[in-house]
C-alpha cells in the first residue's frame, strides 16, 4: 500500500485537493453533540483528515482503534477522510445497542455496496429490504435443527475424521501441518456439502481467487482513492472476480441441473448416515432457488456471500484458537480434562476418537463443554473474525450519548477495539483469559451483543452462530485430545488483509499424535 502511494504521489496529492473542494461545495450537516463539535483522534491531518492513517497496515489500523479507544473510553469521536461523508467511531455499547435496535437507520448503504459490490453484488452481506430478507428466510431453512443435527451426527464427524487421516499421514512423513489450512479444509467441505452439494476444498482455485479478491475489496475500504489505484493496480483483482463469479454461476447451474432432495430422486443405500447427509446437501442453494426464482446472479450472489460468511469465520476462528492454546498450555489442559470427563460419562476413551464414525459430536455438544466454549468466545474476543463492522444513516438521527448524526454520516466500529476494552472487560483486557466467560460452577455466562458484537446484533444477528458454536467444540476438543502442537514458525502472527480475519501465511505446527505416546 505505502508503496502505491509513493509510486503515484502526485496522483494523490492532485486528486485528493479536488475531492476536498469538491467537499467544501457539497457541505452537509456537521455532526455534533450537545451543540459542539466532536473531538478528533490523534494523528489527524489538517487535509487528509485521517485518510493517510487508513492507508496503514491492517495491523497498525487495529492498535491505532484501540489507542483511541484507550483514550476516549466511550466517548464518540469524529473521523474524517476526503471523498467521504463525515463518520463517527462508537465505542459506546449503549450506542451499538442503538444501532442494532434501528436497522431501518443505520444501512449498509452506498458506501459499504459501492466497495463490496464487485464481489457480493446483491448477496445477504449486501442487501436491505425485502432482497434481505429472502436471502434470510432461506438460510434459516439451512440452519433448521434437522439440519444442524445432521451436521452434528453425520456430516461434520466424518469430514473431521478424514481431515484428521490426512494430517496422520503428514505426521508420519514427518512433514508440518498448516492449521488454518486444515480447519478451512473441514469448514469448505460441510458448507460444500451440505449448502450447495458440491465438493469443496481449501487450496482450489476458487478459493485462492476468492481470498484475493476479498483482501481487494478490503483495501477499498481503506483507500478512498480505490477507484483510481485500482486502475492500475486491479488486473490480478478482475482475474480474481472472474474466478469467483464463474465459481457462483456453477453453483447455480449444478443445482438447477439436479432435482431437489425432496422428489425423492436419490438412490438410497445402505449407508443410512450417507443417505441423510445426501438428503439435505445443496438445501441452501434449493432453498435459494425457491426464495429468489430464476434470477441466477442474485442466486449465485447469495451463494457466495454465505459461503465466506460460514466457512471462512468459522476456520479463522478456529486458527486463532489454536494459536492462543499453543501460547498457553496449561488451557489446553484444562480442556482436555473436560472433554476426558464427558468422554468417560459417555462410557469412552480418547483412543476411540479419529477412527471413522467414531467422533460423535453430541458427546461435545456446546453445552457439555462450556470451559471449551469459554475458550472458543475468549479467541473470538480477542480475534474477531469480522474485525470492523461499517453503517450509513439512512436518515439524521442521534445517538443515545446524544451525537447528531446527519444523514448519510458513516458509522464505525472496530470489535477488535471494543473486545479490548478496559472498561468493558477489566485491567486485563489484553490477555487471554477464558475463566472470564465462566461463572459459578463453571457456568458459561455471556455478554450481550452490545458489549461483545462478534456475532452482530438485533434483526441481522449472525444466522450461523449456533453451526460456528458446534463445530467449535466438537473440533477443538477433538484435537487438543488427540495431538500435542508445537509451532513451526517464529514470533507472533498477524492477520492479512481480508474482510475477514484470515492468518498471514498460516499456522504451521508439528503435530504430535498423542496416541502414540499412550493418551
Ligand atoms: C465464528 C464464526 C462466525 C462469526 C464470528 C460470524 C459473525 C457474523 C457477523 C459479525 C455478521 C454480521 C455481518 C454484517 O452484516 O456486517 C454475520 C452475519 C451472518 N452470518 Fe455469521 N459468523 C460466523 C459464522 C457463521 C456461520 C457458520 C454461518 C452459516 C452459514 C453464518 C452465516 C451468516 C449470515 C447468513 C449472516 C448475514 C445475516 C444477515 O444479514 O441477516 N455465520 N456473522
Amino acid at each position: 500500500m505505502t508503496v502505491i502511494f509513493e509510486g503515484y504521489g502526485l496522483l494523490w496529492l492532485t486528486l485528493i485537493c479536488l475531492v476536498v473542494i469538491y467537499q467544501f461545495l457539497l457541505r452537509t450537516p456537521s455532526i455534533r453533540r450537545n451543540g459542539t463539535p466532536l473531538r478528533i483522534p490523534p494523528n489527524t491531518l489538517p487535509i487528509a483528515g485521517n485518510g493517510l492513517l487508513f492507508l496503514q497496515d491492517r495491523q497498525k489500523l487495529f492498535s491505532w482503534f484501540v489507542k483511541c479507544e484507550r483514550q476516549f473510553g466511550f466517548e464518540t469521536f469524529q473521523i474524517t477522510v476526503p471523498t467521504l461523508h463525515p463518520g463517527v467511531v462508537i465505542n459506546d455499547p449503549k450506542n451499538l445497542d442503538y444501532v442494532f435496535k434501528n436497522e431501518g437507520v443505520f444501512a449498509k448503504g452506498d458506501f459499504v455496496k459501492q466497495r463490496s459490490w464487485d464481489l457480493f453484488g446483491n448477496g445477504i452481506i449486501n442487501a436491505d429490504g425485502e432482497l434481505w430478507k429472502a436471502q434470510r428466510k432461506a438460510g434459516l431453512h439451512f440452519l433448521n435443527t434437522s439440519n444442524l443435527r445432521i451436521l452434528t451426527d453425520v456430516a461434520l464427524p466424518r469430514y473431521l475424521s478424514s481431515s484428521i487421516d490426512q494430517v496422520r499421514t503428514r505426521i508420519k512423513e514427518g512433514k508440518t501441518v498448516d492449521l488454518q489450512l486444515f480447519f478451512h479444509e473441514i469448514t469448505s467441505l460441510l458448507m460444500g456439502k451440505m449448502a450447495y452439494d458440491m465438493e469443496m476444498h481449501a487450496d482450489d482455485d476458487f478459493t485462492v481467487a476468492f481470498d484475493h479478491a476479498s483482501g481487494a475489496v478490503a483495501e477499498r475500504f481503506q483507500n478512498p482513492l480505490w477507484f483510481v489505484t485500482e486502475i492500475f493496480t486491479g488486473s490480478r483483482f478482475r482475474r480474481s472476480l472472474a474466478i469467483v463469479r464463474q465459481f457462483g454461476l456453477g453453483i447455480v447451474n449444478n443445482a438447477v441441473d439436479e432435482h431437489p432432495k425432496s422428489t425423492g430422486s436419490l438412490a438410497q443405500s445402505d449407508d443410512v448416515d450417507g443417505n441423510r447427509l445426501d438428503q439435505v446437501s445443496g438445501s441452501l442453494i434449493q432453498s435459494l432457488l425457491a426464495s429468489l426464482g430464476s434470477q441466477h446472479k442474485l442466486v449465485a450472489d447469495a451463494a457466495l456471500t454465505y459461503l465466506t460468511a460460514g466457512r471462512d469465520t468459522t476456520a479463522q476462528a478456529l486458527t486463532w484458537c489454536l494459536y492462543l492454546l499453543m501460547r498457553n498450555k496449561s488451557v489446553i489442559e484444562k480442556i482436555r480434562k473436560e472433554a476426558q470427563e464427558v468422554l468417560r460419562a459417555h462410557g469412552l476413551e480418547s483412543q476411540q476418537l479419529g477412527s471413522k464414525g467414531n467422533i460423535s459430536s453430541a458427546v461435545f455438544a456446546p453445552t457439555s463443554l462450556p470451559y471449551t466454549m469459554a475458550v472458543f468466545y475468549e479467541t473470538l474476543r480477542l480475534y474477531p473474525p469480522i474485525p470492523f463492522e461499517i453503517r450509513e444513516c439512512e436518515k439524521a438521527t442521534t445517538l443515545p450519548d446524544g451525537t447528531f448524526l446527519p444523514e448519510k454520516a458513516v458509522v464505525l466500529w472496530s470489535l477488535w477495539a471494543m473486545n479490548r476494552s478496559k472498561i468493558t472487560w477489566g485491567e486485563d483486557a489484553d490477555s487471554f483469559r477464558p475463566e472470564r466467560w465462566l461463572a459459578e460452577h463453571g457456568r458459561l455466562t455471556v455478554k450481550g451483543a452490545s458489549e461483545f458484537p462478534v456475532f452482530y446484533g438485533g434483526q441481522r444477528t449472525c444466522l450461523g452462530k449456533r453451526m460456528a458454536e458446534i463445530i467449535a467444540t466438537q473440533v477443538i476438543a477433538t484435537m487438543v485430545l488427540l495431538f500435542d502442537f508445537t509451532p513451526a514458525y517464529e514470533g507472533e502472527r498477524v492477520s492479512k488483509i481480508s474482510l475477514t480475519l484470515p492468518m498471514k501465511d498460516g499456522l504451521p505446527c508439528f503435530l504430535q499424535d498423542r496416541a502414540q505416546g499412550g493418551v
